[in-house]
Protein backbone atom coordinates (compact mmCIF):
# COMPACT_ATOMS: atom_id res chain seq x y z
CA UNK A 1 0.00 0.00 0.00
CA UNK A 2 0.95 3.67 -0.70
CA UNK A 3 0.06 6.82 0.76
CA UNK A 4 0.10 9.50 -2.44
CA UNK A 5 0.19 12.49 -2.31
CA UNK A 6 -0.62 14.59 -5.80
CA UNK A 7 -0.08 18.69 -6.28
CA UNK A 8 -1.99 19.44 -2.61
CA UNK A 9 -2.81 22.53 -1.91
CA UNK A 10 -4.01 23.63 1.62
CA UNK A 11 -5.71 26.30 2.79
CA UNK A 12 -6.01 27.72 6.79
CA UNK A 13 -8.99 30.16 6.55
CA UNK A 14 -8.45 32.36 3.19
CA UNK A 15 -4.22 31.76 3.52
CA UNK A 16 -2.70 29.44 1.12
CA UNK A 17 -0.51 27.58 3.50
CA UNK A 18 0.95 24.10 1.18
CA UNK A 19 0.68 24.53 -2.29
CA UNK A 20 1.97 21.75 -5.54
CA UNK A 21 3.16 19.45 -2.78
CA UNK A 22 3.37 15.50 -3.83
CA UNK A 23 4.67 12.60 -1.91
CA UNK A 24 4.41 8.69 -1.86
CA UNK A 25 5.09 7.09 1.03
CA UNK A 26 5.09 2.98 0.58
CA UNK A 27 3.94 0.50 3.72
CA UNK A 28 6.90 0.07 5.79
CA UNK A 29 8.57 3.47 5.04
CA UNK A 30 7.93 6.70 7.48
CA UNK A 31 7.75 10.59 6.02
CA UNK A 32 9.25 13.11 8.51
CA UNK A 33 7.92 16.47 7.78
CA UNK A 34 10.03 19.52 8.89
CA UNK A 35 10.33 22.59 8.68
CA UNK A 36 10.47 26.32 11.10
CA UNK A 37 6.99 27.41 12.79
CA UNK A 38 4.05 28.45 10.58
CA UNK A 39 5.28 26.41 7.41
CA UNK A 40 2.52 24.28 7.40
CA UNK A 41 3.59 20.91 9.32
CA UNK A 42 0.04 20.99 11.21
CA UNK A 43 -1.68 21.61 8.42
CA UNK A 44 -0.74 18.93 6.18
CA UNK A 45 -1.24 16.36 8.95
CA UNK A 46 -4.47 17.39 9.56
CA UNK A 47 -5.15 17.48 5.45
CA UNK A 48 -3.97 13.53 5.43
CA UNK A 49 -6.48 12.86 8.16
CA UNK A 50 -9.42 14.48 6.89
CA UNK A 51 -9.62 17.65 9.55
CA UNK A 52 -9.44 19.86 6.61
CA UNK A 53 -10.50 20.50 3.10
CA UNK A 54 -8.52 19.62 0.44
CA UNK A 55 -8.47 22.86 -1.74
CA UNK A 56 -6.74 21.06 -5.15
CA UNK A 57 -4.70 18.29 -5.60
CA UNK A 58 -5.33 14.77 -4.04
CA UNK A 59 -4.27 12.55 -1.50
CA UNK A 60 -5.42 8.77 -1.04
CA UNK A 61 -4.31 5.15 -0.77
CA UNK A 62 -2.47 2.86 -3.51
CA UNK A 63 -2.40 -0.63 -3.52
CA UNK A 64 -4.69 -1.01 -0.92
CA UNK A 65 -5.15 -4.34 0.40
CA UNK A 66 -8.22 -6.21 0.22
CA UNK A 67 -8.25 -6.26 3.98
CA UNK A 68 -8.99 -3.20 4.85
CA UNK A 69 -12.22 -3.23 1.92
CA UNK A 70 -13.92 0.06 1.59
CA UNK A 71 -12.67 1.68 4.59
CA UNK A 72 -11.41 5.49 3.31
CA UNK A 73 -8.27 6.85 4.22
CA UNK A 74 -9.22 9.09 7.56
CA UNK A 75 -10.83 5.09 8.48
CA UNK A 76 -7.41 3.81 8.30
CA UNK A 77 -5.58 6.89 9.88
CA UNK A 78 -4.84 7.69 13.85
CA UNK A 79 -4.23 11.04 13.97
CA UNK A 80 -2.15 11.95 17.20
CA UNK A 81 -2.51 16.18 17.73
CA UNK A 82 -0.14 18.31 19.58
CA UNK A 83 -2.62 18.28 21.96
CA UNK A 84 -3.77 14.91 23.90
CA UNK A 85 -7.38 15.10 22.78
CA UNK A 86 -8.21 13.16 26.44
CA UNK A 87 -10.59 14.35 29.50
CA UNK A 88 -8.71 15.12 32.51
CA UNK A 89 -11.23 14.25 35.21
CA UNK A 90 -11.43 10.67 33.48
CA UNK A 91 -9.04 7.85 34.17
CA UNK A 92 -6.54 6.97 32.09
CA UNK A 93 -8.56 3.47 30.81
CA UNK A 94 -11.74 5.55 30.45
CA UNK A 95 -9.90 7.75 28.04
CA UNK A 96 -8.41 4.67 26.59
CA UNK A 97 -11.80 2.63 26.49
CA UNK A 98 -13.46 5.66 24.46
CA UNK A 99 -10.78 6.14 21.68
CA UNK A 100 -10.70 2.34 21.22
CA UNK A 101 -14.90 2.42 20.92
CA UNK A 102 -14.07 5.07 18.40
CA UNK A 103 -11.18 4.02 16.44
CA UNK A 104 -12.53 0.11 16.00
CA UNK A 105 -10.24 -2.33 15.03
CA UNK A 106 -9.17 -3.63 18.71
CA UNK A 107 -5.68 -4.69 18.94
CA UNK A 108 -3.26 -4.92 22.15
CA UNK A 109 -5.54 -4.56 25.41
CA UNK A 110 -5.41 -1.47 27.04
CA UNK A 111 -3.38 -2.37 30.03
CA UNK A 112 -0.88 -4.11 27.64
CA UNK A 113 -0.67 -0.99 25.65
CA UNK A 114 -0.19 1.08 28.98
CA UNK A 115 2.73 -1.25 29.68
CA UNK A 116 4.57 -0.95 26.71
CA UNK A 117 4.54 2.64 27.01
CA UNK A 118 6.38 2.70 30.49
CA UNK A 119 2.57 3.35 32.05
CA UNK A 120 1.63 0.17 33.83
CA UNK A 121 -0.76 -0.20 36.31
CA UNK A 122 -1.61 3.78 35.98
CA UNK A 123 -5.39 3.03 34.05
CA UNK A 124 -7.23 3.98 37.04
CA UNK A 125 -5.66 7.36 37.89
CA UNK A 126 -7.20 10.80 35.91
CA UNK A 127 -5.68 11.36 33.39
CA UNK A 128 -5.13 15.07 35.20
CA UNK A 129 -3.04 13.25 37.53
CA UNK A 130 -0.62 11.87 35.02
CA UNK A 131 3.07 14.61 33.86
CA UNK A 132 3.47 16.06 30.44
CA UNK A 133 5.85 13.29 29.36
CA UNK A 134 2.84 11.05 30.69
CA UNK A 135 0.25 12.43 29.54
CA UNK A 136 1.97 12.31 25.84
CA UNK A 137 2.66 8.36 26.42
CA UNK A 138 -0.36 7.57 27.24
CA UNK A 139 -1.51 9.51 24.44
CA UNK A 140 0.71 7.26 22.22
CA UNK A 141 -1.25 4.20 23.57
CA UNK A 142 -4.18 5.49 21.70
CA UNK A 143 -2.09 3.94 18.50
CA UNK A 144 -1.68 0.55 20.06
CA UNK A 145 -4.80 -0.35 21.25
CA UNK A 146 -6.78 -0.18 17.79
CA UNK A 147 -5.16 -0.70 14.57
CA UNK A 148 -4.57 1.36 11.74
CA UNK A 149 -1.78 1.24 9.49
CA UNK A 150 -1.36 4.78 9.17
CA UNK A 151 -0.20 7.05 12.04
CA UNK A 152 -0.47 10.85 11.33
CA UNK A 153 1.75 12.02 14.26
CA UNK A 154 2.06 15.87 15.25
CA UNK A 155 4.93 16.16 17.22
CA UNK A 156 4.63 12.91 19.19
CA UNK A 157 7.81 13.01 21.50
CA UNK A 158 6.84 16.62 22.73
CA UNK A 159 7.41 16.81 26.52
CA UNK A 160 8.62 12.84 26.47
CA UNK A 161 12.30 12.03 28.37
CA UNK A 162 15.13 10.57 25.98
CA UNK A 163 14.42 6.67 27.35
CA UNK A 164 10.42 7.29 26.79
CA UNK A 165 11.58 9.01 23.16
CA UNK A 166 14.01 5.86 22.48
CA UNK A 167 10.63 3.45 23.33
CA UNK A 168 8.41 5.33 20.93
CA UNK A 169 11.33 4.56 18.07
CA UNK A 170 11.26 1.60 18.89
CA UNK A 171 7.54 1.14 18.59
CA UNK A 172 6.99 2.65 15.75
CA UNK A 173 9.83 0.78 14.08
CA UNK A 174 7.76 -2.48 15.34
CA UNK A 175 4.73 -0.89 13.11
CA UNK A 176 7.05 0.04 10.08
CA UNK A 177 8.16 -3.95 10.09
CA UNK A 178 4.41 -4.80 10.19
CA UNK A 179 3.62 -2.50 7.17
CA UNK A 180 2.74 0.26 8.65
CA UNK A 181 3.10 4.21 7.60
CA UNK A 182 4.43 6.81 9.31
CA UNK A 183 4.02 10.58 8.86
CA UNK A 184 5.66 12.42 11.37
CA UNK A 185 5.91 16.42 11.84
CA UNK A 186 8.84 17.32 14.43
CA UNK A 187 11.27 19.34 15.32
CA UNK A 188 13.77 17.07 16.27
CA UNK A 189 15.14 13.30 15.06
CA UNK A 190 12.63 10.70 15.82
CA UNK A 191 15.82 8.28 15.43
CA UNK A 192 13.55 5.95 12.72
CA UNK A 193 15.40 4.33 9.54
CA UNK A 194 13.45 3.58 7.09
CA UNK A 195 12.09 7.21 6.35
CA UNK A 196 12.06 9.97 3.67
CA UNK A 197 12.40 13.75 4.36
CA UNK A 198 10.04 16.15 3.65
CA UNK A 199 11.48 19.73 4.69
CA UNK A 200 8.18 22.63 4.35
CA UNK A 201 10.19 25.79 4.08
CA UNK A 202 7.63 28.42 3.33
CA UNK A 203 8.56 28.64 -0.57
CA UNK A 204 5.07 27.33 -1.46
CA UNK A 205 2.98 30.01 0.19
CA UNK A 206 1.87 32.56 -2.23
N1 LIG B 1 -6.84 27.58 13.02
C1 LIG B 1 -6.16 28.36 12.19
N2 LIG B 1 -6.77 29.37 11.53
C2 LIG B 1 -6.10 30.15 10.67
N3 LIG B 1 -4.79 30.00 10.40
C3 LIG B 1 -4.14 29.03 11.03
C4 LIG B 1 -4.78 28.16 11.96
N4 LIG B 1 -3.86 27.29 12.41
C5 LIG B 1 -2.71 27.59 11.80
N5 LIG B 1 -2.87 28.64 10.97
C6 LIG B 1 -1.84 29.24 10.13
O1 LIG B 1 -1.40 28.27 9.18
C7 LIG B 1 -0.01 28.38 8.97
C8 LIG B 1 0.62 27.01 9.17
O2 LIG B 1 0.43 26.64 10.53
P1 LIG B 1 0.80 25.17 11.03
O3 LIG B 1 0.24 25.04 12.41
O4 LIG B 1 0.39 24.19 10.01
O5 LIG B 1 2.41 25.25 11.06
P2 LIG B 1 3.47 24.26 11.68
O6 LIG B 1 4.54 24.09 10.64
O7 LIG B 1 2.81 23.03 12.17
O8 LIG B 1 4.05 25.11 12.89
P3 LIG B 1 4.70 24.71 14.31
O9 LIG B 1 6.10 24.25 14.02
O10 LIG B 1 4.68 26.00 15.07
O11 LIG B 1 3.83 23.66 14.93
C9 LIG B 1 0.50 29.46 9.91
O12 LIG B 1 0.62 30.66 9.16
C10 LIG B 1 -0.61 29.60 10.93
O13 LIG B 1 -0.71 30.92 11.41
Amino acid sequence: MRLVADNLTLLRGEDVVLHGLSFDVASGSALVITGENGTGKSTLLRGIAGLLPIEAGTVGLADKPEEFGEASLEELCHYLGPDNSMKGAMSVGENLAFWQDFAGQPFYEIEEALEMVGLGGLSSIPFSHLSTGMRRRASIARLLISYRPIWLLDEPTSGMDAVSQKQFADLMGAHLEDGGIVIAATHISLGLDNMQSLVLDGASLS
